[in-house]
């Protein structure tokens, strides 16, 4: 009964999102999707002859081939020894934001306006003006390198509709929404500043721009671009700059890559290079594979339009909330007054955790190494028990991390873990569908913009699995030893 109402709390969210998702669409634009991985021009310049015209390195066996589905990739035709250079940019090939075109102050101050107005969180998108600066240059040094990218994306803004309400999650619904929405707003400000600027200051040779060349730039750059390191601001903390590096980005993605970036000067420097070079041996018809980062699937569907099954770095975001947790750990059996009435003590360290008071983030989530959030970790056992003294014989690290020990004893770690399984099944029960459902849709002949929304969902409602079980294994070892203590 409590997990049914935890369930419908969570649902709530869930069914907000997707209801404002699908009333913002009907406004919208329609971004068209496309699925084929077909470049901006049909027969694209050759890429790999330009970079050695332009004075840099493509290791003689190396070659781009058609690597569906991943769409293009960098493949080798022969053995190549570990340690190799692969391929060498020199520095004026990347495309960077920071670097204004010759002769063209009046469009690059123009740039530069509109590049304010972009938030921080979407720097691709500032990128991606420069981007599409080149693009609307004719004679561009950068046309062979453009003239090479994908015509169209698969990342999430392009979806339909319904495709994003098959999202079933939150959290990245409302990132999709967000980018929608400002990408739509853009648009708008674009338009009224451009209007007021003569025809020689025009960043984009007087052409038009709106939201789907938007987020046609927007999506080329999160989905390639590399951020290099710049030079270090103070306390050994660098400024990354980001760029669009020609080759480089057409290697695919592996969490066990075969080869690695490396950076020689920093981006500021005339000396700046920029190499690949591989990890291991390379064999005939071997891809070249690049480590993007240890990503969650949200920020791989989000900017890249792909999603990693048994994603090791993925999580599943909860809300901390009292009312959820009370409601999981009475479904546990594990009931606690402190859950929605925690004492002073404990709420102070709620507060520590900053699971309470006006700054308090109170995002938590399930999977990735840790598998249980630490500050959730610690609320559990905090709230589980009654011991003061017991408890401020801990550090916060040690409440927070799930290691060997139980902390403050084997019933209280007995109880968290209970409550957390209890937690999964609310969360499970959040998602519309049941994994089988979405197994069997993914049979069937769909869109591949439905595909990656169903094979998304379904890869966080496998998480939540998995940490139960992981956790349940955990209970019975506990459980063990208690029994044989
Ligand atoms: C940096 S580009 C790599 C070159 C790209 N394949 C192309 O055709 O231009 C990144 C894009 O390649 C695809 N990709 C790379 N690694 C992938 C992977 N492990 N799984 C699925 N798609 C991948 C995705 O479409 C992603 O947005």
């Amino acid at each position: 009964m409590a997990t049914v109402a935890a369930s419908r709390m969570l649902l709530a969210a869930v069914d907000f999102a997707v209801s404002s998702s699908a009333a913002s669409l009907v406004h919208r634009r329609p971004l068209t999707f496309r699925a084929a991985a077909s470049r901006l021009v049909p027969q694209p310049p050759d890429l790999i002859h330009w970079l050695r015209r332009e004075g840099g390195f493509v290791h003689p066996k190396l070659r781009i081939a058609d690597r569906d589905p991943y769409g293009l990739g960098v493949v080798a035709t022969d053995e190549i020894p570990s340690g190799t250079e692969l391929i060498a940019l020199p520095t004026h090939v990347p495309l960077r934001f920071d670097r204004a075109p010759e002769a063209a102050d009046g469009a690059h101050s123009t740039l530069m306006e509109l590049a304010q107005r972009i938030p921080d969180e979407l720097w691709a998108m500032r990128l991606g003006l420069r981007l599409l600066q080149e693009r609307a240059t004719v004679g561009s040094f950068w046309w062979p390198y453009i003239s090479n990218l994908p015509e169209t994306f698969s990342v999430p803004i392009f979806f339909p509709g319904d495709d994003i309400k098959n999202l079933q999650y939150a959290p990245l619904i409302h990132q999709v929404n967000k980018r929608c929405r400002f990408l739509l707003e853009f648009e708008k400000e674009i338009k009224s500043i451009l209007n007021n600027v003569s025809s020689k200051d025009h960043p984009f040779g007087g052409q038009d721009v709106n939201t789907s060349s938007l987020g046609w730039a927007m999506s080329a750059v999160s989905s390639r671009a590399f951020r290099l390191h710049g030079e270090i601001i103070h306390n050994d903390k660098r400024k990354d700059i980001p760029m669009l590096l020609p080759l480089i980005d057409m290697c695919n993605h592996s969490f066990v890559p075969n080869a690695r970036i490396v950076q020689e000067d920093n981006v500021n420097s005339q000396n700046m290079s920029i190499k690949v070079v591989a990890d291991m041996q390379m064999k005939q018809n071997m891809p070249v594979l690049l480590n993007y980062g240890c990503l969650s699937n949200d920020f791989f569907l989000l900017d890249y339009g792909f999603v990693i099954p048994s994603n090791p770095h993925d999580r599943v975001e909860l809300k901390y909330d009292e009312a959820l947790l009370d409601a999981a750990s009475l479904a546990a059996g594990v009931s606690s007054p402190s859950f929605l009435s925690p004492t002073d003590w404990q709420q102070e360290i709620l507060s520590h955790l900053n699971l309470r008071g006006d700054e308090a983030v109170l995002k938590v989530t399930l999977g990735g190494p840790e598998l249980i959030d630490g500050r959730l970790l610690a609320a559990l056992r905090v709230l589980l028990s009654s011991d003061k003294e017991a408890v401020e014989k801990h550090n916060l690290n040690t409440l927070m991390t799930l290691s060997e020990e139980a902390p403050l004893g084997l019933s209280i770690e007995l109880s968290a873990l209970r409550t957390v399984i209890a937690l999964c099944v609310v969360a499970l029960q959040s998602f519309p569908s049941k994994i089988m459902q979405d197994e069997s849709i993914l049979k069937k002949d769909i869109s591949s913009s439905t595909d990656l929304a169903v094979q998304f969902r379904m890869q966080k409602k496998l998480l939540i699995v998995d940490v139960m079980r992981k956790i349940t294994h955990r209970v019975k070892m506990i459980s063990k030893i208690g029994s044989t203590a």
